[in-house]
């Protein structure tokens, strides 16, 4: 699995190559991680990588060539043909799924945008697609880009040690996509506020129950459309269903 992203702040990749989960992933072999800063493929004295807009308007473009020449050479170093992917806000929106999709590969070339845009002749020649974690816009696509690469990395085996911590992620495949039950920890009872009872149990059986329950709750409550979703996969059980109609 490896990563590459054309960015003009290639520190900002630190984050997930050195960091947390990722980092130590990284540093064991699991994945590999490249930037390329179009900045090193410029030509001009001044290390051009933008210029005004053709048709007027504020701001400034990235100009195609400082980019085209750093995606020759990302490809080039990877010698695969990998999906390459524009961060945009008018992109397919990312979610879970998209994410283990991209598990299954060899990984990507990021391409992050800065100040207004990208020419569109690089976008229309280079970008086989274009992804969005929501509607609204950031000042550039690195940001976007550690959050896919983020959840994308814990997918891996041998990533996330505790296989269990992977399973019990909200739109993790065994929690068919329901947001998590509510987390508990040291001390028992804090500022006067208890534990549930039933996580003190010790009793597995009913300490499932309860989890999935609340998080049949806490989903009904935020997020409906991913429990018909879960239903529509068959993945809610008769126990399930009573609960959630007891909650109506
Ligand atoms: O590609 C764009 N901008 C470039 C340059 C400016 C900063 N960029 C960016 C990417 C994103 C982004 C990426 C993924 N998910 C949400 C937002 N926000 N802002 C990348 C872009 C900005 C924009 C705004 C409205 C409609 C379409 C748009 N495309």
């Amino acid at each position: 699995m490896r990563f590459d992203a054309l960015t003009l702040f290639p520190d900002m990749f630190d984050v997930v190559s050195e960091a947390g989960v990722t980092g130590r992933a990284h540093k064991q072999g699991i994945w590999q991680m490249r930037t390329w800063n179009p900045r090193d493929y410029t030509t001009d004295v001044h290390r051009t990588v933008d210029d005004r807009p053709y048709g007027g308007g504020p701001g400034m473009v990235m100009l195609a060539d400082p980019l085209n020449d750093a995606l020759d050479q990302a490809l080039a170093d990877r010698g695969d043909s990998p999906e390459v992917i524009l961060l945009s806000p008018t992109g397919r929106r990312f979610d879970q799924a998209v994410a283990q999709e991209l598990a299954q590969g060899p990984g990507a070339v990021l391409v992050c945008g800065r100040y207004e845009g990208i020419d569109q002749r690089f976008i229309d020649a280079r970008v086989t697609q274009e992804l969005s974690l929501g509607d609204f816009v950031l000042s550039g696509g690195e940001i976007a880009s550690l959050a896919i690469i983020d959840s994308v990395i814990r997918l891996l085996p041998g990533v996330l040690n505790d296989a269990d911590s992977a399973r019990q992620d909200s739109f993790h495949a065994d929690n068919s996509g329901l947001l998590d039950s509510p987390h508990y920890t040291r001390p028992e009872v804090y500022r006067d506020q208890a534990v549930p009872d039933v996580l003190m149990s010790g009793h597995h059986g009913r300490i499932q129950a309860w989890r999935r329950e609340q998080s049949l709750r806490l989903t009904a409550l935020r997020r409906p459309e991913l429990i018909e979703q879960a239903r529509q996969r068959g993945e809610l059980s008769k126990a399930d269903e009573r609960f959630l109609a007891s909650l109506a």
